[in-house]
């Protein structure tokens, strides 16, 4: 049976004050979760967040990192960096990064094979857009973004990774998959991971990103290959994300 895990990602908002108000919520009710639980925060506030979560079943997450270990890459923040501030995931290629900042499946890879070195559990975003859904494509894409990084990764490291499947169109739209359609994609990412290490697959966490929100996500955590999900907007009311954590 594989734990399910809540992931909140911030994207870019908050501030050192909402921040706190949000912390605050989560820390006052996640004492004992039954699920596990992180949050993916912005750079700048991983202090603050560390500070806040230290004794608390909510683990810490960022949501990138260079593909460089260190050295002269300005603007850039390594995996090091963020194993410092005990971050346990780090998100790579989510489909804001590819979109508006190129990140082709090859970075991504990368960034992953990058994150496991540095000690951080990297939470690997695929997933189509609507005009490839439309034109039946879904499989091939999401296929070909998960063998990019099944590729760059050895076989043990495969028990090092959780996927997230995130379909384009359902991200920050309201539309959410289908119960069935996202246990689709999940089932047949498990299998690709299968096809390589079929005992990280019986393990691999699978979430479900995109327009998850407390009114949706028990049924969408009820199917068999669900194992969690990765929530954007919802995350940041500590009141939704609670109540998505329970349904969990
Ligand atoms: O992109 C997402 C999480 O990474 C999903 O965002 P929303 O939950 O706002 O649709």
């Amino acid at each position: 049976m594989r734990r399910k895990l809540i992931a909140g990602n911030w994207k870019m908002n908050g501030g050192l004050a909402a921040n706190g108000v949000l912390l605050d919520g989560l820390k006052a009710e996640l004492r004992a979760p039954a699920c596990a639980v992180a949050v993916c925060v912005p750079a700048p506030y991983l202090s603050q967040c560390q500070l806040a979560l230290a004794g608390t079943p909510v683990a810490l997450g960022a949501q990138d990192l260079s593909v460089h270990e260190s050295g002269a890459y300005t603007g850039e923040v390594s995996g090091a960096m963020l194993s410092d501030f005990q971050c346990r995931y780090v998100i790579v290629g989510h489909s804001e990064r590819r979109q508006y900042h190129g990140e082709s499946s090859e970075i991504v890879a990368q960034k992953a094979a990058r994150a496991i070195k540095s000690g951080l559990t990297p939470i690997v975003c695929v997933g189509e857009s609507l005009e490839e859904r439309e034109a039946g494509r879904t499989d091939a894409v999401v296929g070909a973004q998960i063998e990019a990084v099944l590729a760059a990764l050895d076989a043990g490291a495969l028990a090092k990774i959780v996927i997230a499947y995130e379909p384009v169109w359902a991200i920050g739209t309201g539309k959410t998959a289908t119960p069935q359609m996202a246990q689709d994609a999940h089932a047949m990412l498990r299998s690709r991971v299968a096809a390589k290490n079929a005992s990280a697959a019986e393990t691999v966490q699978i979430l479900y990103g995109g327009s998850m929100k407390p009114d949706n996500a028990a049924e969408l955590l009820a199917m068999t290959d669900i194992d969690g999900g990765l929530i954007g907007g919802a995350s940041l009311k500590a009141a939704d994300f609670l109540s998505i954590v329970r349904a969990a």
